[in-house]
């Protein structure tokens, strides 16, 4: 999209979720920076009204910010001229029996905005286009259905002419898909699943390519047992990213329908796969597997970031992609033709592979923490990471000018314990028990870590008591934000991680830190609402250990240190 390759440079706004077509979250900005970011202080706040995780951040367009919430999705235009003045509000009616199907609380990644248009696509999957400047809307279709477990938390992206979008629901037997809808009046422009016939999935056997070689007549279906690949789940509920130069568009699919992986023999193929696909057509031009037939729910849908010009090993790669999986490996991969060039641990925790073959592609299994290998109803103990992966949807960001990545972490473990399921439209068909801990030896649940993409090895990392759960920011001056499930927002030393800065604000932030300038001033903006699958004992009030597939147990000191609320914090320094 012409205006949003435009407005992407201009670091004065903040036009999309992602940052950038990239997906860096970096900035130029640099009044706040390493010497006088400690002087930072919160210019404004903006209570949304809503008590469950906030996810995503605001996007700033011009003057005006726009503010996005959980369930039910509302969303704020406001006034950065008059700071938390809404010059519209928009709330969309939904069905609240869609907050029942959703599987890691009723989060949202945040609207897209492009030719006066912002879009939003709510919880109960309708894609909504509104005017950007009355709220008013202009057109709206419905992705899916939440009668068979369809739910919707991504933010979409525009390219071109068209918005594209993903749905939820891997929790549910849901088979993933992407969506391309015109921006000018919601009509379907193409739709690609992760799995199924090679239509379906727009795949050429002779053209698509997995390491480098066709991937042939029906890869997907041929990977699955009968027709167990119409609940193959595959979900793409991650985030986009856009090469305009290649005109692809990246992103990475969940898991297969069903924990249990005995009941699904298979590579349970595109499930937990990397997707290249032109943005005009969606015909995939290369897919790589992180982990088939996944035994421990390892989602691979996190951020795909695109950077330029790495020397892996003495090789020059003009065209990369860089992505920190759930299943704790960080991979950087030629993104022109899927070449993989680099796979290793990103915490030194993960003990479910040895390794990834650099051949193959594929990940070097254990035995003793593979949850398949003892059958059903056996527990298998001390797997690393646990299901919510060494890294889950909250985004890493990218300096360009240290060449450096700053990725928000996981470091916890889990038991399973697979059993058998059988489906019912609507209702879960997972198929696992589960709980979490702290890898042996440990006592923080996360760490916030600078990677180095070329070399596959950690720089620096920071110890942080719970998981860090929010989006990264690096800017020009210096520093990188993050913030805490506690509830802080930090700012760090690119160099070393020192903490330079921190503020605590009134609940667990799960949200993405931003920035953008107005009238000459730099400021920084952070959603806080505590929530997500880390959050989702207090977010919807569960108690019991097991529950929130395991989360509950890992995280219940966490009510000792925040509570529920979400609050949009606006930081600056002073006059
Ligand atoms: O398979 C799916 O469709 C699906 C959807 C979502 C979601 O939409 O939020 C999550 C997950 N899976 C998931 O596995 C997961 O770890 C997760 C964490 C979160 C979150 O926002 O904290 N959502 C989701």
């Amino acid at each position: 999209n012409q205006e949003l390759l435009r407005l992407q440079r201009d670091p004065n706004q903040w036009v999309m979720p992602t940052g950038n077509y990239a997906n860096w979250r970096y900035s130029e900005l640099n009044q706040i920076n390493r010497d006088t970011v400690k002087n930072l202080r919160p210019s404004w706040q903006f209570s949304t009204g809503v008590l469950r995780g906030h996810e995503g951040g605001p996007l700033v367009i011009g003057d005006v910010m726009y503010v996005h919430t959980p369930f039910p999705n509302r969303v704020f235009a406001l006034d950065l001229n008059n700071p938390g003045r809404a010059l519209w509000r928009y709330e969309p009616s939904q069905d609240p029996s869609v907050i029942g199907v959703m599987c890691c609380d009723t989060v949202n990644r945040g609207p897209a905005y492009a030719d006066g248009k912002i879009i939003l696509s709510q919880a109960d999957t309708t894609l909504v286009a509104l005017d950007a400047k009355t709220g008013k809307e202009l057109w709206k279709v419905r992705n899916g259905d939440p009668a068979k477990g369809e739910t919707s938390t991504m933010a979409p992206m525009v390219f071109g002419d068209k918005v594209l979008v993903g749905i939820s629901g891997g929790e549910y037997g849901v088979r993933g898909h992407v969506t391309a809808y015109n921006l000018r009046d919601g009509s379907q422009a193409w739709r690609a699943y992760s799995v199924g016939t090679d239509e379906d999935i727009k795949f050429d056997p002779q053209k698509t390519t997995h390491m480098g070689r066709p991937v042939g007549a029906n890869s997907s279906i041929s990977s699955w047992q009968g027709d167990q690949w119409k609940l193959g789940g595959g979900t793409t509920w991650g985030w986009f990213s856009y090469d305009p130069d290649l005109n692809l568009v990246y992103y990475g699919s969940g898991n297969p329908g069903t924990w249990n992986p005995t009941q699904r023999p298979g590579d349970n193929k595109w499930s937990m796969t990397i997707f290249a696909r032109d943005a005009n057509t969606g015909q995939a031009r290369w897919v790589y597997q992180m982990t088939p037939h996944d035994e421990w729910d390892y989602d691979g849908v996190n951020e795909m970031i695109l950077v330029d010009n790495l020397t892996v090993r003495g090789q020059r790669v003009a065209k990369a992609l860089v992505h920190f999986d759930r299943n704790g490996f960080a991979y950087t991969i030629n993104r022109e033709n899927g070449q993989l060039l680099v796979a290793e641990k990103f915490d030194p925790a993960v003990n479910w592979a040895s390794h990834v073959d650099m051949e193959t592609g594929r990940p070097q299994v254990v035995r003793e923490f593979s949850t398949r290998a003892g059958g059903e109803d056996k527990n298998v103990q001390n797997i690393c990471p646990a299901a919510l992966g060494t890294k889950d949807q909250q985004p890493a960001a990218f300096s360009p000018k240290t060449g450096m990545f700053y990725v928000p972490t996981n470091h916890v473990c889990m038991d399973y314990e697979p059993f058998r399921v059988s489906y019912t439209a609507g209702q879960p068909y997972v198929g696992a028990t589960l709980s979490m801990y702290p890898p042996k030896g440990s006592d923080n649940l996360g760490n916030f870590i600078a990677w180095d993409a070329a070399a596959g090895k950690i720089v620096w990392s920071k110890p942080e008591r719970f998981s860090v759960w929010s989006g990264a920011l690096a800017t020009a001056g210096d520093i990188v934000f993050y913030g805490t499930l506690e509830g802080h927002l930090k700012a760090v030393d690119k160099r070393d991680g020192k903490e330079l800065f921190s503020y605590r604000t009134p609940s667990g932030i799960i949200g993405n830190v931003n920035t953008f300038s107005h009238r000459g001033k730099q400021y920084v903006a952070v959603l806080s609402g505590v929530g997500g699958w880390a959050g989702i004992g207090m977010a919807a009030g569960l108690t019991n250990d097991s529950e929130g597939l395991g989360a509950v147990g890992a995280y219940k000191s966490l009510s000792d240190y925040t509570q529920l609320g979400g609050v949009l914090t606006v930081f600056a320094l002073p006059d």
